[in-house]
């Protein structure tokens, strides 16, 4: 059976955890809703899944055959000093200079397939003789909003492709306590939330970009390089300005937003999930309240925002 035509076949290594310290900086232009210019990149985590795609590896299943088997053991080491030996200041452009190099070492490889999240650190700000300000060598771990980015290239005649090339943001957790409504939804036996003019917000927002070229996002050093910090700014903007109606509303909203401000981009897709907290009680004096988590289960909102939305 030729490999077109089973749908799966591919093998490789998730969680090779990377860690560089002094990666090359990135410094990008000012946009009006951020302040964001500049990633230190002095300590850049990334946690990356590999995969290989090939014919040639067919045999290592159907004969025990393994010749041709690149060991996974070795994918990992393979990454690894490419962290090394490459100077990169974006996960996007890292994860796709090595599936370049695993296509130029390995001729048996027809394909290679890299994703990789943000491990982000933080710097923390200590006081140096009366100003507080950043150690520049002591860093505290962050877990949300994580930059990522995956990436496939292939074969082209003697050079390579990218292809299915995504750039993104995950885990934004944003917490609006007003000016939020959800009501005028359908209204029947099975509905038993209330209707709210206003309410509460917190949603984690996970958010994903294509480029018209991919080549200028996923290509180390490109100008048209659309920094995730960026989007989260124009996502908190939008959220702040618009008195919204639902996830759905703000999220389509946001991703106008993101395709105006960055015309190289194609298109922003969404995953969002909902964690409004739970009204206990108003409080006794001034307009407080009280809330609790919620409970599970929670919602989520799945959606792409395209080019020809801003029509
Ligand atoms: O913004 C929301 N969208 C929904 O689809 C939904 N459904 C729900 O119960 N609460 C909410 N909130």
């Amino acid at each position: 059976m030729s490999n077109s035509k089973r749908p799966i076949q591919h093998y490789g290594k998730k969680d090779v955890f990377v860690y560089r310290t002094y990666a090359k900086p990135l410094t990008v232009d000012k946009i009006p809703e951020s302040d964001f210019t500049k990633r230190n990149n002095t300590l850049l985590g990334i946690d990356i899944q590999v995969a290989l795609h090939g014919e040639a590896f067919l045999k290592n299943y159907t004969d025990g055959d393994n010749t041709d088997l690149i060991a996974t053991d070795s994918m990992r080491n393979f990454i690894e000093l490419h962290a090394a030996k490459l100077e990169y200041s974006t996960i996007d452009g890292f994860l796709t200079e090595v599936a370049k190099r695993f296509l130029e070492k390995y001729p048996q490889i027809e394909q290679v397939d890299m994703a990789g999240q943000s491990v982000n650190f933080g710097e923390v700000a200590v006081d140096q003789n009366g100003t507080i300000k950043d150690s520049g060598i002591i860093f505290r771990p962050v877990k949300t909003e994580r930059p990522r980015a995956a990436v496939s290239v292939v074969r082209k005649g003697s050079g390579t492709e990218i292809i299915n090339y995504t750039s993104g943001i995950q885990d934004i957790h944003m917490m609006k306590i007003t000016g939020n409504s959800f009501y005028g939804f359908v209204q029947d036996e099975y509905t038993r939330l209330p209707e709210k003019k206003d309410r509460n917000l917190f949603i984690y927002v996970d958010m994903d970009w294509t480029y018209n070229n991919p080549e200028d996002g996923a290509v180390e050093g490109s100008a048209k390089y659309v920094p995730a910090e960026q989007v989260r700014d124009i996502a908190a903007k939008i959220f702040f300005e618009l008195q919204n109606n639902s996830i759905q509303h703000l999220v389509y909203h946001i991703g106008l937003k993101v395709l105006e401000r960055f015309p190289q981009l194609k298109d922003v897709s969404f995953f969002t999930n909902n964690r409004t907290w739970t009204e206990v009680a108003d409080a006794e004096q001034g307009k407080g309240k009280v809330y609790t988590e919620p409970t599970l289960p929670y919602g989520f909102q799945a959606f792409t925002v395209t080019r020809d939305d801003l029509k």
